[in-house]
């Protein structure tokens, strides 16, 4: 089934309006463009609303907000929603700040998504609970382990009951949940989070992914998170081969995602349903 949701990526290659923070956007662009969809970055709020209602899909991320782009956001995200287009929110550092948790309420108070994707203490502190988020960087204490995984699939399938929305977590074991259904997925290594927006690409991939797969949002955003994993694994293997280090590791990270195949995702990915 994944392999089919990343054929219908490249074969319709959607359009992917990203409003994303600037430290992280570039990697955005191209790893939208690596899977086979296709990038616009547009965050002037004169453009927004245009931009977002033709788009296969929408990705809002808060990692470094100001008002201008919070204005351009709110623009983007009424006119997807009225024109029916998925919206992924990624809540970069949910529970750093008061602002972002402000911003973060009156997202969710007015509108609708398809799929809040961030890392463990972001979504803890969005579902009010304690998160021991360290800026943009989950908490190590909220890491989910083998040992608290029941509890945690519980908790974020309750929690994508309460925003009506897929919520997909991300870490050493992911976790991606509707109220029903969670797949977990145990791809990808720790090198993943030594290199700076790994999880904003994953939210601009789960974008591309809901944006060629409207009908099924929840496996578009487990596909995306596999497709990642699995590309962690090999961009892992290659960096250790060529005795690389970070800087190697990001770009044989971006050369996995572009040379994914169905059989490569299916050989390589570690996925279970609970
Ligand atoms: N310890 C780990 N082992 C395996 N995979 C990991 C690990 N940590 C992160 N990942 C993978 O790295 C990607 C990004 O996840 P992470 O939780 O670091 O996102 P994030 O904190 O939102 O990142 P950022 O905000 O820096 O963009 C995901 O694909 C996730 O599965
Ligand atoms: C480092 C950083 N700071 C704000 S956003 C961002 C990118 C990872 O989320
Ligand atoms: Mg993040």
């Amino acid at each position: 089934m994944f392999e089919q949701i990343l054929d219908n990526v490249r074969q319709r290659a959607p359009l992917i309006h990203c409003i994303t923070n600037y430290i992280t956007t570039n990697d955005c662009a191209n790893i939208v463009l690596a899977c086979g969809a296709s990038p616009t970055m547009a965050e002037a709020e004169q453009e927004a609303a245009d931009i977002a209602s033709v788009a296969g899909a929408v990705d809002i991320n808060i990692g470094n907000l100001n008002t201008m782009t919070v204005r351009a956001m709110h623009r983007a995200i009424a006119a997807a929603n009225q024109a029916g287009v998925p919206v992924v929110l990624d809540p970069v550092g949910a529970g750093a700040s008061a602002y972002r948790m402000d911003t973060l309420r009156e997202f969710f108070s007015a509108y609708q998504f398809a799929v809040v994707r961030g890392n463990v203490s972001e979504l803890l502190a969005v579902g009010g609970a304690a998160s021991n988020t360290k800026g943009v960087d989950a908490g190590a204490a909220d890491a989910v382990t083998e040992e608290n995984l029941e509890e945690r699939v519980a908790f974020f399938k309750q929690l994508s009951a309460s925003l009506g929305a897929v919520v997909s977590v991300s870490g050493a074991i992911d976790i991606i949940a509707s109220p029903e259904r969670a797949y977990i997925c145990r791809n990808g290594h720790p090198m993943m989070s030594r290199v700076t927006g790994t999880g904003c690409m994953l939210s601009a991939l789960t974008a591309a992914f809901c944006g060629a797969n409207h009908d099924q949002i929840l496996e578009a955003a487990a596909a995306a998170t596999a497709v990642m994993g699995v590309a962690g694994d090999i961009a892992r293997k290659k960096t250790e081969e060529m005795g690389g280090g970070t800087g190697t590791f990001r770009v044989c990270l971006m050369d996995a995602v572009s040379l994914m195949d169905a059989q490569t995702l299916q050989g390589g990915m570690n996925i279970e349903i609970r």
